[in-house]
């Protein structure tokens, strides 16, 4: 591995931002993204705080992390705001990332514009299938996993993206960091072991599924409770155990975090 290459998780950790601010951070990046092009050159703490579906007393914590505190009376300055965050991401260069695993998914997640348009390159494509090897996908040659630690190597590479079915997902993950990847989002239904200094995070869409199951079904007990139907009842029918409706909790908060 490059001893120069940047590193995403010394950087953020290095100047204290927590986690959960972090995750955060890309929402308000986006939210400041579209009050710039409807021409806002200014944003109250309020105004972005709806804007990025979180409270504002939340918002000025995790943005006094950044040490932007705004000005009382005028809010933040949109474009400041954006070169602030977009620093403390790292987002002022272009990251280059390999995909691994081009099968559905990953043919989408390579055609998609959306990672360019935010700060990264797609700069190989990998799968272990020879009949998908060769196969050009958004102007990209899919190649032979084999070639992935010279291509690491050659593109410092730090991302890795796994889209690979979840019982070879473990081995891709080695091998990318055996290569010198210190950052993976993975696909897979399933928990990578990495060494430390290596960062994994998990998209998986069926479970966020499994969240909002959870509150539609808050919401269905909280509706029986409010036309006398007994909310416990109403669950034992459905085949769950309910035993008391608890506090309301805003879903955003729950998969923001
Ligand atoms: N996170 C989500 O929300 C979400 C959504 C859909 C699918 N998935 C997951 O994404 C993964 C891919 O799904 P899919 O439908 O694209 O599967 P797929 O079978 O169409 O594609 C998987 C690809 O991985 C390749 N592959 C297998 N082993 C490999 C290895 N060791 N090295 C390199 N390439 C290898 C296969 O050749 C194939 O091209 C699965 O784990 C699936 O469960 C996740």
């Amino acid at each position: 591995m490059s001893g120069d290459r940047p590193r995403i998780r010394a950087a953020g950790r290095a100047r204290g931002v927590p986690e959960a601010t972090v995750a955060r951070l890309p929402v308000y990046l986006r939210a400041l993204h579209a009050l710039a092009d409807a021409g806002h050159n200014t944003v109250s703490s309020e105004e972005l705080a709806v804007a990025a579906g979180v409270n504002s007393a939340k918002l000025r914590k995790d943005l006094s992390h950044l040490g932007s505190y705004g000005t009382r009376g005028v809010g933040y300055e949109v474009a400041l705001l954006v070169d602030q965050i977009s620093r403390a991401l790292g987002l002022t260069q272009r990251w280059a990332v390999v995909l691994v695993g081009v099968g559905n998914l990953g043919h989408a997640l390579a055609g998609y514009a959306g990672f360019a348009s935010r700060g990264f390159r797609i700069a190989a494509l990998f799968d272990a299938d020879t009949e998908r090897v060769g196969e050009c996908i958004a102007g990209l040659d899919v190649r032979h996993i084999d070639d992935l630690d010279r291509v690491v190597a050659e593109e410092q590479v730090s991302i890795g993206v796994i889209s690979t079915p979840a019982d070879a997902a473990q081995e891709v993950a080695d091998r990318l960091v055996e290569a010198g990847v210190t950052s993976i989002l993975n696909f897979a239904p399933c928990v990578l072991q990495v060494p430390d200094g290596v960062d994994v995070r998990k998209v998986d869409l069926a479970l966020e599924l499994q969240i909002l199951s959870f509150h539609e079904q808050r919401k269905a007990d909280d509706a029986g409770s409010a036309s006398g139907v007994n909310g416990s009842m109403k669950s034992a029918a459905a085949g769950t155990v309910t035993p008391l409706p608890t506090p309301r909790v805003d879903a955003r908060e729950v998969v923001g975090r």
